[in-house]
């Protein structure tokens, strides 16, 4: 990361205050607490800073001071950080801990902080840690509830779907897809707390509130303010300027480094881009070199197929989705034949993704009714083993290609993750490079993010990510739907003619009917959520028909 000039004088700054507090205790041969001096002797050769109002020596006030200070801010930040970033996290992705966490912090948010940190200050003494801790766990709330709201918006996009669904682990998903997009927030909640920490331990010292055998820079300032002779005399200028401007100084270098072009740009470019990424996983064994089965839903006894459903490859039955009081999809049966391509095409609105990210196990259990089947696996089982089958038997192409991977990792590096079973790097690289053979993107590209390639090579390689893995059954939502029609036409060919070399089952979500006829040995027509059969399906595909038709005569 570049810095700016602010931030390279906040560093040099806030860097010297440090310096001063490791090494400072060498620049002073006098003792911050010996009473050697006169009272309130102005600024010499011996007093650097002259002596206070009991004889003190002002500078190694000052420098051991530093050491309290900072020492006292670092702690309660790194407490009150981690506070922030771990249930910012952990309230935004899991619904059971939010409303603890959340409550928790809204009720510590509701009451006046300053209010509380006096109280509980008073109540637990005046130690160091004490005041650590007790600004440590109550400053976390404000942050915590804006790394919430990033997580739980961020965990709906697509590529933490695809992490949950290769059965990422919860620790994983927040640490490797979740973290790095709140890192920006993270690392300038650290900054502010520093400067607020220091502020607060300078006015808690000034208020009496803070470990008396110490000496800190607000334990100066309340002692000069608490002698009348501070101001009858000069001496206001050596007792209260130097700690005051420590003070003010160590601010405003925190505020100079947290100046952070990274939290602004970075972050909001990070969060601009928008859903869809091939879900796909299953180890293909002669590539990635995974020896026994990875899942195998026969050993789980969880495969129900039987019969005509054998040749069916995605069995669906009696299938209704319903959003809170809202029916999407009326009841529906159809079967998908094994080695068949099959669109679904339908008016914007008709329910089409909705049935697609159901097929896919994608919607909420409690919205379902009904059955369906990949492969003969059920996708909706109490049976985790059983459910989680769906990634092995199949792959998923969200639409948007251009914002389908996530934007701060590689691609190589996505690709490796979907491919996460027993498989060394190098198998994993091999496996990699092949797919993307397949759809004539060169290796290199494993080495680049999704921001350096172009809408049709992050289609291309979309396509790649979904083959990697030897899927039997691809749905496909809009996978050329964000392309240009040129683009659109060799991508849209280039995915059909794969699906039929590697044998695969293709169920493609698409708007264009024309397109749809041409490729497809069956069309499922729906319409505000009911599937269409009979003539009005008749009159459906001939109108389609004609589209295509006309087409040719102006080709
Ligand atoms: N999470 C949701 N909560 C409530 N309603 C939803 C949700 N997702 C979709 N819907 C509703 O379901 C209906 C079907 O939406 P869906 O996205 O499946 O349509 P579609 O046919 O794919 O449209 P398009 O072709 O424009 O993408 C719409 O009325 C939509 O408002």
């Amino acid at each position: 990361m570049k810095l700016t000039w602010s931030q390279r004088i906040g560093i040099l700054l806030f860097s010297a205050f440090v310096l001063v507090a490791i090494f400072g205790p060498m620049l002073t041969s006098n003792s911050p607490f010996s009473i050697d001096g006169e009272r309130l002797l102005p600024p010499s050769m011996k007093y650097l800073l002259g002596t206070n109002a009991i004889g003190q020596d002002i500078f190694s006030q000052l420098v051991y001071g530093a050491r309290t200070t900072l020492y006292i801010g670092l702690m309660v930040t790194v407490i009150s950080t981690f506070l922030s970033a771990s249930f910012g996290l952990l309230a935004g992705y899991s619904k059971r801990l939010d409303p603890l966490l959340n409550g928790f912090a809204n009720m510590l948010l509701v009451l006046p902080s300053l209010l509380l940190i006096l109280i509980v200050a008073s109540f637990t003494g005046g130690g160091t840690w004490q005041l650590i801790l007790t600004l440590g766990f109550l400053t976390w709330p404000g942050y915590m509830k804006l790394i919430r709201s990033s997580v739980l918006s961020l965990k709906e996009r697509e590529f933490v779907k695809a992490a949950q669904l290769y059965n990422g682990g919860t620790i994983y998903i927040l640490r490797r897809h979740l973290l790095p997009f709140v890192w920006p927030l993270v690392r300038t909640k650290f900054i502010l707390s520093f400067r607020s920490a220091v502020a607060m331990e300078a006015s808690l010292s000034f208020l009496g509130i803070g470990n008396p055998s110490t000496v800190s820079w607000g334990k100066m300032l309340q002692d000069a303010f608490s002698r009348t002779q501070t101001f009858v005399t000069d001496a206001w200028q050596w007792m209260i300027v130097p700690p005051g401007l420590a003070i003010l100084f160590v601010t405003i270098a925190l505020a100079l480094v947290g100046e952070s072009r990274m939290t602004g740009n970075r972050f909001a470019a990070s969060l601009k881009r928008k859903e869809s990424r091939v879900i796909t996983v299953k180890a293909a064994e002669q590539e990635v070199g995974c020896e026994s089965p990875c899942i195998e839903g026969e050993d789980l006894g969880c495969h129900l197929g039987a019969g005509s459903q054998l040749s069916a490859a995605i069995v669906v039955s009696d299938l209704s989705i319903t959003y809170g009081d809202k029916p999407i999809i009326h009841p529906i049966s159809f079967e998908v034949k094994q080695g068949s391509i099959t669109s679904l095409v339908g008016e914007s609105g008709s329910g089409k993704t909705t049935m697609a990210r159901t097929l896919y196990g994608l919607v909420p259990h409690e919205a379902v009714t009904g059955n369906v089947l990949i492969n003969g696996h059920p996708i909706y089982s109490n049976n985790e083993p059983c459910a989680m089958q769906r990634w092995v038997d199949a792959a998923y192409i969200f639409q948007d290609p251009r914002n389908s991977f996530n934007p701060i990792m590689t691609i190589g590096r996505q690709f490796y993750e979907a491919m996460r079973l027993q498989a060394t790097k190098e198998h994993k690289q091999t496996a990699a490079i092949a797919a993307l053979a397949e759809v004539q993107l060169e290796p290199h590209v494993l080495s680049l993010y999704p921001h350096q390639l172009s809408g049709g090579m992050l289609s291309r390689a979309l396509i790649a990510l979904s083959l990697v893995n030897k899927p039997k059954v691809l749905i496909a939502d809009e996978p050329t739907g964000a392309l240009d029609p040129i683009v659109k036409r060799e991508v849209f060919d280039l995915l059909v003619s794969k699906v039929k070399e590697h044998h695969m089952t293709l169920l493609l979500i698409t708007h264009d009917i024309p397109a749809a006829l041409h490729i497809s040995d069956e069309i499922i027509v729906l319409q505000d959520g009911f599937q269409v059969v009979g003539d009005l399906k008749e009159r459906y595909v001939s109108r389609g028909k004609q589209l295509n038709q006309l087409k040719h005569q102006l080709a």
